[in-house]
């Protein structure tokens, strides 16, 4: 029997971000091992033209959630969707929810963020440190309130090469943050932008560090916890291996490579690639869900869900095992061959992005234009140089993370909850992860169809042999340019020819004295 699912067995759990990437796997896995939890509430906005309830049914009715139906057949009565925004006072939740809320509550869990890296400061600061600082206050409201569970980042205090299981003050008081945003204009927010964020690379890190001082500060007589994962990537082996949905971190440039888009990247393949699978995370977060609320911890602890420090992997492999995988199992529709390889200084950089990003690029418009189409390539490789900008700062370092709490947390489990609730990554074997990983972008991201993989791998094929024509065609016509145009280039013609020439009638002449 398993102690942790047992604890939720009747609990209501409040998720924020449970439309997100992470927020599904948690419920999911959540319905899946307690099926008789009381109900998870979920504060989700409207989006994209759908309503709460549409959002919600797609979630459920999602490949994601095919298990969940088999043990949990009323799982639509179980999920109570409340309209909400993060970025709104109160969150904009209706007096008799919020009512509700705050009478069930058992648990939260604090998924809901902003994750892009370049969110201009004061939307960052509204919702990952003022959203966090008012869920706090809600929670504090909270009679049965038993644990409440923060999900940071790894790379909160990215500034640093070694970071412990601890919370690292930034210079300016987050409280002075909020309010400074709420009269500052949009010109001054952006001028102090780089003075405040410092060290670290962009607006995200700097305030999921700013949420968990709000975290520390805002404590009272909560039980807290900490989670900071480090790149959240595709599911390892719940509720199947390879599930991911979005394209951020690795994925999206996974995707970039097996569609022949990304030819270069500039990266040290010897640091460690800190990846860490989305199920890994969510059976640590119930695992620290169990442990807070149970044995109420005398301090907030942070837990470390990394996997370099245990089970290292470096871009270097990952990359090759990105293509190896590809090579078997293409992408449909490819504009390239899937062939990528690391710069790792500027110049290189520069000189490839503009051979094989940009002029394939321009001529491929230029080949649409001629055809009557809309040029889209120029904008779309444009998108992945300003990705890749963003995410080179972190393929181009390593950190070191300390793992003491997750593993004094593992030391406490049942062997059955080591089982059910496992999140030793010691035991992940890379290749097969990245093979799965990269199965699964083209499976439940891009949804493709299997079947088509002998149509892909044609494609690749032509593909190869455009490319051999046209690399053929450049030579032959840089080549007749030359000759016509230098005495030297037409000296050096006729003495390959010659040469040649008398190396064959050599060659003929030998091997006729033989016989
Ligand atoms: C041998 C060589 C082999 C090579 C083989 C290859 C092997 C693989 C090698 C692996 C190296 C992995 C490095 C990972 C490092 C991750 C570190 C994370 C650390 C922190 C982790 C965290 O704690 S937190 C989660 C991370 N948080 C994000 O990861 C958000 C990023 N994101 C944004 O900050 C915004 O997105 C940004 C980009 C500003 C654009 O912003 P923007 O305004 O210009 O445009 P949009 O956001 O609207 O996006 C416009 C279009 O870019 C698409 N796109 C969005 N993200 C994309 C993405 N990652 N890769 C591709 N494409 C992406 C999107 O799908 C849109 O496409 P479309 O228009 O077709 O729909
Ligand atoms: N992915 C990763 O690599 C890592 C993630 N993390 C952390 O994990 C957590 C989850 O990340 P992940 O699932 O990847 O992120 P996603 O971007 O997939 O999900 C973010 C969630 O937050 C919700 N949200 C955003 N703004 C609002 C708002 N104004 N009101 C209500 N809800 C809102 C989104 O809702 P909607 O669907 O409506 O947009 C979505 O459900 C975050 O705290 C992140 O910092 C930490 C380390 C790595």
């Amino acid at each position: 029997m398993s102690m942790i699912a047992d604890f939720y067995g009747g609990k209501s759990i409040l998720i924020t971000g449970a439309t997100g990437f992470l927020g599904k796997v948690l419920m999911e896995k959540l319905f899946r091992t307690s099926p008789d939890l009381r109900v998870i509430y979920i504060l989700v906005r409207p989006k994209a033209g759908q309503t709460l309830q549409q959002r919600v049914f797609q979630i459920l009715n999602s490949k994601l959630f095919e298990k969940v139906k088999e043990v949990c057949p009323n799982v639509h009565e179980k999920i109570r969707a409340i309209s909400a925004d993060l970025n709104q006072n109160d969150f904009a939740i209706s007096m008799q929810d919020m009512q509700e809320l705050l009478s069930y509550t058992d648990i939260i869990f604090h998924c809901a963020a902003t994750v892009r890296f370049d969110d201009h400061l004061r939307h960052a600061v509204q919702l990952n440190v003022t959203a966090t600082q008012q869920l706090l206050l809600m929670a504090s409201q909270m009679p049965n309130l038993k644990a409440f569970i923060h999900i940071s980042t790894a790379f909160s205090n990215c500034n640093l090469k070694h970071i412990d299981e601890v919370i690292y003050p930034c210079p300016v008081e987050p409280k002075k943050i909020i309010d400074s945003m709420e009269w500052l204009d949009d010109a001054i927010i952006d001028e102090i932008t780089p003075k405040l964020i410092g060290d670290r690379p962009n607006t995200y890190t700097y305030t999921k560090a700013l949420g968990e001082m709000v975290v520390q500060q805002e404590s009272g007589k909560l039980n807290l916890a900490i989670i900071r994962p480090s790149i959240v990537g595709a599911t390892w082996q719940e509720p199947f291996p390879g599930w991911v949905d979005n394209v951020n971190g690795p994925t999206g440039l996974i995707v970039a490579a097996g569609k022949g888009f990304l030819r270069s990247i500039r990266a040290t393949p010897m640091a460690v690639a800190d990846l860490i699978p989305a199920d890994i995370v969510v059976n640590l977060t119930l695992a620290v869900g169990w442990y807070t609320a149970v044995h109420r911890p005398k301090s907030t602890l942070i837990y470390h869900c990394t996997s370099g420090n245990l089970n290292p992997c470096n871009w270097g492999k990952m990359g090759i095992q990105v293509l190896a995988t590809f090579e078997k199992i293409p992408l449909e529709r490819a504009f390239r061959r899937p062939k990528a390889d690391f710069t790792t200084n500027n110049v290189t950089t520069q000189y490839w992005n503009a051979v094989s990003h940009r002029a394939p690029a321009i001529i491929y418009d230029f080949y649409l234009r001629l055809t009557g189409r809309k040029p889209r390539m120029t904008k779309l490789m444009n998108r992945l140089l300003r990705t890749l900008s963003m995410l080179e700062y972190f393929i181009n370092r390593s950190w070191e993370w300390s793992t003491y709490n997750t593993e004094m947390l593992m030391s406490k489990l049942t062997p059955e909850d080591q089982r059910v609730f496992n999140f030793d990554v010691r035991q992940l074997n890379w290749l097969e992860y990245i093979e799965n990983y990269v199965l699964g972008v083209k499976k439940y991201l891009l949804k493709e169809d299997m079947a088509g993989i002998p149509e892909a791998k044609q494609h690749l094929k032509r593909l190869r042999n455009i490319h051999y024509l046209f690399n053929t065609a450049l030579f032959l016509i840089a080549w007749r340019l030359l000759i016509a145009r230098s005495q030297v280039a037409r000296n050096v013609w006729f003495f390959i020819v010659s040469f040649c020439y008398k190396f064959l009638s050599y060659f003929r002449a030998s091997s006729t004295l033989k016989v």
